[in-house]
This record gives structure tokens, C-alpha cells and sequence, in this order.
């Protein structure tokens, strides 16, 4: 049964293209990701990681099946609606460049807050006291051209959650990190994640990233195809 502030998937499929260049992405996924849970989705390059990724987030509409989130259906929301929720209940982390590159750090953290219409010093306070609890005290008005990757990814990470998100999607947020940093920045985000009850989605290729996670997928042509838990988190 569905829970409040769970996000669900019904039989969820995505075609790209037309009959004759069709490729199927997702070929029926049924999911549950209970509010607070953790969960990575591994699986080899084309598996769908990523399409499910942003099915599950609104980003991409589903051809068939539908998104559920927090008991409203989200994978048919025209898309205003769709946007709007987004910006409100979702946080995303990417890999890299996706800090405005003119933006000083604190702004950057701030952009979600800002963007729904909370005034900008209290979206800038809001966005330092983040920057702080992720070790980035005294780096606020460097530009991301002045961070190394890891200390970037964590201004990302601070954007990702400076809104009280729901739900923060992440897509091979260590991808473009070394190890060292790669594994620093999981550990913020899934404590991050834990200290404000959100649940974390996380696309990886990395099994030492995925061991953060409460449960790990492994997807193969569109379909789940099997789960497990982690021992113990590190
Ligand atoms: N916008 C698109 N238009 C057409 N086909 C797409 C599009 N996005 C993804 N695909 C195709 O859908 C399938 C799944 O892609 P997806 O990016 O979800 O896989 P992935 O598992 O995330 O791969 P990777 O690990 O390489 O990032 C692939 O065959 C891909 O080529």
C-alpha cells in the first residue's frame, strides 16, 4: 500500500522514437521508494538507469504507466504542473556542470529557494548554513571555477537540498570524481538525506556508491531484475 511522501511506479514503459526507430527504455518497472529510503539503480550503459531516473522525477513523461508522489499522479501532469512540483519537492544532483559558472557558491545553493520566490537574502542564509554543515565554510562567493570537483559537487549537493526536497535524484553524482571525493560526497548526500527524512534515488555505476544505499537495483533492458540490500552501510 501507498504511504504518504512514498513515490511509486505502475508498469512503467518509455519508447523513444517512432514505430520504425524505436528503442524501448523501460519495458514495465513497478517500484516503491518509501519516504527516507535510499536506493541506487545500477546496470550496464543502456540498461535504462537514467530514463527511470527521470520518469521517477518528472522530468520525462512515461508512455505508459504512471509516477505516483506522495499519492498524486505526477507522470501525466500537464507541464506547468509538473515543473512547478519539481522545483517544490524534488532536488537533483548530476555529475558535474551543473553549477551556473558566474554564480558565487552560496548563490548557486540558493537558485532553488530563489526561484520560488523567497526573498534572496533568506535564500542565501538558508543556502550558507548548508554550505557550512557540508564543510564549504568560507568558500560561499568562490565561483565553481575556484572549487575543486568534489567541493562542487557539494555546493550541488547544498542546491539539492537547500529546498527541504522530498526526494533528491541523483545521476552519477561521483562520476566525474576520484575516488577520495567521490565517496566523500555519497556520504554527505546520504547523511544529508537521512537528516532531513528525504528519500534518495541514486544512478550509478560504482558498487562502493551503491553500498551507501538502504537497497540496490540492477536494471537489464528496461526491466528490475533484481534487488538487494546492502550489508551495512559504511
Ligand atoms: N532522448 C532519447 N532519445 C532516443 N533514445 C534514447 C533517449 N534517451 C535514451 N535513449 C535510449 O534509451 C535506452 C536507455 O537509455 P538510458 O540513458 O536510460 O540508459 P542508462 O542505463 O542510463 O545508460 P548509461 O549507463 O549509458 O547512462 C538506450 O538504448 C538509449 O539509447
Amino acid at each position: 500500500m501507498s504511504r504518504p511522501r512514498d513515490l511509486v511506479a505502475h508498469a512503467l514503459t518509455k519508447i523513444y522514437g517512432s514505430a520504425s526507430s524505436a528503442t524501448t527504455a523501460l519495458a514495465g518497472v513497478d517500484l516503491v521508494v518509501r519516504a527516507g529510503e535510499s536506493v541506487a539503480v545500477m546496470g550496464p550503459s543502456g540498461s535504462g538507469k537514467s530514463t527511470l531516473l527521470h520518469c521517477l522525477a518528472g522530468v520525462v513523461r512515461p508512455t505508459s504507466g504512471e509516477v505516483v508522489w506522495d499519492g498524486r499522479p505526477i507522470g501525466s501532469l500537464p507541464d506547468a504542473p509538473r515543473t512547478a512540483l519539481r522545483r517544490t519537492d524534488f532536488g537533483f544532483v548530476f555529475q558535474s556542470g551543473q553549477l551556473l559558472p558566474e554564480l558565487p557558491a552560496e548563490e548557486n545553493a540558493a537558485l532553488p529557494l530563489m526561484l520560488r520566490g523567497v526573498p534572496r537574502a533568506e535564500a542565501v542564509t538558508a543556502a550558507r548554513e548548508w554550505l557550512a554543515w557540508l564543510g564549504l565554510r568560507g568558500m560561499e562567493t568562490r565561483r565553481p571555477g575556484e572549487l575543486s570537483g568534489g567541493q562542487a559537487q557539494r555546493v550541488a549537493v547544498a542546491r539539492a537540498m537547500v529546498a527541504s526536497p522530498g526526494v533528491i535524484f541523483a545521476d552519477e553524482p561521483t562520476g566525474a570524481l576520484d575516488q577520495a571525493s567521490g565517496h566523500g560526497v555519497l556520504e554527505v548526500l546520504t547523511t544529508a538525506a537521512r537528516r532531513t527524512g528525504a528519500s534518495l534515488v541514486v544512478v550509478t555505476h560504482d558498487e562502493s556508491v551503491a553500498a551507501w544505499c538502504g537497497r540496490v537495483l540492477h536494471m537489464r533492458d528496461g526491466r528490475v531484475v533484481s534487488e538487494r540490500r546492502p550489508a551495512v552501510a559504511p
